[in-house]
């Protein structure tokens, strides 16, 4: 693991700082032809006898995708891009080292324009740096690889030949699109223990496509770096802000004043007996089956001490189809396994939020929690904009008299 490290420090060193030759002698020399096998300073100069002298570390062959745009050839049977992809797999790697891996043009090149900083990019044509902004890359160490070598190493069913090494993005620092800014609204996505990375990535994918202004992950959740969250993210994590590792305490600072927090609910007080998944999730303790599913001001309890028996607090449920999202307004999507937490439902408690209930046919369990986060930002997003406009209409009406 110390060589791991070792090997990995060496390729993240930014070039000029690398013992390998990339100095200004070598850049000369590199002028002069696009292709050459450049020896290390350390065995031209070295004072010491032949016997004496250490093995000198094997010659760089480097190459210029452009003028000025200078990247190095990984030698046959070079190992740095599977310890590399290895490395930044794991989640506690990616966390003691503040990197992310990240796979594919459209990809990486959502994540340069974004802001996010390169580190290591490896590719194997030229023209893959070709597709990239230039002046992002040239930040980066170039490493060209065989194919089959990034074949080898891909998360993806059709590798496209381009791995980069980022430093992790802070979400607050990121530029995100000026059309994704454009079209987003006040709706927020609160995500409570997602631990599946397919779903989180889709949910992420879904959020990003609704407009929502903001996703929160509660501790628990999947990292969102995890190559399978990306992969099925589609470049979710650079059009909306994602901001990850939350504990409850402090979600109601990651949201904006005067909120409503709403939350998904597969159990249906109206479904016949057996048609729900009791008695695993906390939701389940607070939907009493008695309670109207048509939301009344007596059903919505309108502080978190108006709780039930079990210590949870009691929601008006209602269909995701009838009214309920005004601006700003969040939603909460719970875990494939136990459901909403306890604390989801005291925080929509807290501001007077709902449970939203999508109906299903009699017989089928809950929906899959990616399908019923898509299905309620879509409706809450049809919703808002709705309001936006009815408001827009009454605006435009001539003032009487
Ligand atoms: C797979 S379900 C959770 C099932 C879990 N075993 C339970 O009993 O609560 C994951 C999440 O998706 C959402 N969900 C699933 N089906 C839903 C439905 N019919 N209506 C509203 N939300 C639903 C809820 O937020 C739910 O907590």
């Amino acid at each position: 693991m110390a060589a791991l490290g070792r090997a990995w420090r060496a390729l993240l060193r930014p070039r000029g700082a690398r013992g390998d030759a990339g100095g200004r002698r070598g850049v000369r020399a590199l002028r002069r032809s696009p292709v050459r096998v450049l020896q290390p300073e350390s065995s031209r100069e070295s004072p010491q006898s032949p016997a004496e002298r250490p093995q000198p570390p094997p010659a760089v062959e480097r190459g210029a995708a452009a003028p000025g745009l200078w990247y190095e050839k990984a030698a046959p049977g070079d190992r740095r891009l599977g310890k590399v992809v290895t490395l930044a797999k794991s989640k506690k790697f990616r966390d003691n080292h503040k990197k992310v891996l990240l796979e594919g043009h459209r990809l990486i090149k959502d994540a340069l324009e974004a802001g996010a900083v390169p580190q290591t990019l490896f590719f194997s044509t030229v023209g893959h740096l070709k597709l990239l902004p230039e002046a992002e890359i040239k930040r980066a160490s170039l490493v060209k690889v065989k194919f089959e070598d990034i074949k080898t190493w891909s998360d993806l069913v059709t590798p496209q030949g381009l791995l980069g090494i980022f430093s992790k993005p802070d979400p607050a620092k990121l530029s995100y699109p000026a059309a994704q800014l454009a079209t987003s609204l006040p709706l927020l996505l609160i995500c409570d223990n997602i631990r599946d990375p397919g779903n989180l990535g889709t949910i992420l994918r879904s959020a990003a496509g609704a407009g929502c202004q903001k996703v929160l992950l509660t501790k628990g959740c999947v990292d969102p770096w995890e190559p399978k969250v990306l992969r099925a993210g589609m470049g979710a994590h650079f059009r909306v802000p994602i901001v990850p590792n939350l504990d409850w305490e402090s979600v109601p600072t990651n949201l904006p004043a005067g909120i409503q927090v709403c939350v998904a609910d597969n159990n249906d007080p109206d479904a016949p007996a057996g048609n729900t998944s009791l008695p695993r999730g906390a939701a389940s303790a607070a939907a009493s089956p008695k309670a109207p599913l048509k939301s009344s001001p007596k059903a919505a309890p309108e502080h978190e001490d108006e709780e039930g028996a079990a210590g949870i607090p009691e929601l008006a449920a209602q269909h995701y189809y009838e009214d309920w999202a005004r601006a700003p307004v969040a939603v909460v999507i719970g875990g494939e396994t136990h459901g909403l937490s306890v604390a989801a439902l005291r925080l929509a408690a807290s501001t007077g939020g709902k449970r939203l209930i999508i109906p299903v046919v009699p017989g089928v369990d809950s929906l899959n929690s990616a399908v019923a986060a898509g299905i309620v930002l879509f409706e809450g997003k049809r919703q808002l904009l709705w309001r936006h406009k009815q408001e827009d209409d009454r605006q435009k009406l001539p003032v009487p008299g």
